[in-house]
């Protein structure tokens, strides 16, 4: 592994121009492997080497990498990825890594770099074709509720044409019929329904193709893809343990599924509490649903609290993980997070800091994976 990280740290910083040649190469000598990558090419650049970093980040922890992986192979299906398509990734890979890892490249790194991409992509392999034999590359779920929360915000709702199975706090990617092969990921906002229909929340985040078009431009009766259900934000509420839930911004959509699902299960002496941040008050849209849930059931509070404006009744002021650390104990509690990576990353250092052990704190940092 160290000869797999000293090379990656060469190439981290040019890490630009070593994804730019890997394509290059690849698109040169496999034109075949075109059509399977969107026309634009610069979100998908950098996430092949953030995939890279954190797969080989992950090594230490084999049992999370393997799952990952396992859901990076089942969702590349939807791509229309191939196996044979894995061997000449790997090669090209290769070759860009040798060219930008300079000095630190040799023949024992060399080794090391194809071994490794030979259990990633074994391991994704496995899991696509495992998928195959039970489920589609994808799904076509057509446009049957758009409701506008926010200026920015619409709350969209799909019927998938087959059956869709995921579980509250997971996530899945989404196409528009307007930015073919360019997907992003949203969380489902709702515990699975007894009709199926499945919703998420989108905000429209400046240059976002994907978002502005979900929100400005789709209307019922478009058809999105989506690909499986990914995520390990889950919640096993059998074991009752009392939960912390911190949801910033549209964030809020896997935290709203999750109560759902609590709600589902009963109370059972446990309770739940959310804060859920914004800037302004307006864009706290999921609010008096959530206070809806909180009348009807007492072991769930909400907590409302808002970053960008002055004092206001029944409202928490600050950033959203300052405030928690306000609040406490945390210390029996599982935590999830859920919004903007930064608030993400901040929670989870509050979160520790008050003694909640960090294999109790859950987030997927979507934001992440998937900005427009
Ligand atoms: N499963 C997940 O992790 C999900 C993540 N998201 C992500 O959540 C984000 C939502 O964006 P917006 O609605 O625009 O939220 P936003 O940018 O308006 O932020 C919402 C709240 O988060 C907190 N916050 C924001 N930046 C912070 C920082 N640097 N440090 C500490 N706290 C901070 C503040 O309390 C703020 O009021 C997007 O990045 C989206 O991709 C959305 C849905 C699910």
């Amino acid at each position: 592994m160290e000869l797999i990280r000293a090379s990656l740290a060469v190439v981290e910083p040019v890490a630009d121009r070593a994804t730019a040649h890997f394509y290059a190469l690849l698109f040169l000598h496999h034109p075949e492997v075109r059509s399977l990558f969107p026309a634009a090419m610069d979100v998908q650049r950098d996430r092949l080497f953030r995939a890279l970093l954190a797969a080989a980040r992950g090594a230490e922890d084999p049992v999370a990498l393997r799952t990952r992986l396992g859901e990076l192979g089942r969702g590349h299906r939807r791509y229309g990825t191939l196996t044979g398509h894995y061997p000449p990734v790997g090669e090209c890979l290769v070759q860009a890594l040798a060219r930008y890892a300079g000095a630190r490249w040799d023949a024992d790194t060399e080794l090391a770099w194809r071994r490794v991409y030979r259990l990633i992509s074994t391991i994704m392999i496995e899991a696509a074709e495992e998928a195959a034999r039970t489920s589609p590359p994808w799904w076509q779920g057509e446009v049957v509720r758009h409701e506008r929360r926010t200026r920015d915000v619409a709350v969209i709702t799909v019927r998938p044409d087959q059956a869709y199975r995921y579980r509250a706090g997971q996530y899945c990617s989404l196409e528009t019929p307007w930015w073919p092969r360019v997907w992003r990921h949203y969380s489902f906002a709702t515990a699975p329904r007894p009709d199926g229909l499945l919703t998420f929340h989108v905000k429209a985040v400046p240059a976002g193709w994907v978002s502005n078009a979900l929100v400005h431009r789709a209307a019922p009766g478009d058809v999105l893809r989506l690909g499986p259900a990914a995520g390990a934000m889950t919640v096993d509420h059998a074991l009752g343990a009392d939960l912390l839930c911190l949801a910033g911004g549209t964030g809020i959509a896997p935290i709203r599924a999750l109560v759902e699902e609590a709600v589902e299960y009963g109370g059972r002496g446990r309770s739940v509490e959310v804060f859920y941040g914004a800037r302004g008050a307006a864009e706290l849209y999921e609010l008096d649903g959530l206070r809806e849930l909180a009348a009807r059931h007492p072991w769930l509070a909400v907590r409302p609290v808002l970053s960008g404006s002055g004092p206001a009744e029944g409202v928490l002021t600050g950033e959203l993980p300052e405030v928690v650390g306000r609040f406490g104990p945390w210390t029996g509690r599982e935590a999830v997070l859920s919004g903007p990576p930064a608030m993400v990353r901040r929670g989870v250092g509050v979160l520790l800091r008050a003694g909640v052990p960090a294999e109790r704190i859950r987030h997927d940092l979507v934001g992440e994976l998937a900005a427009g």
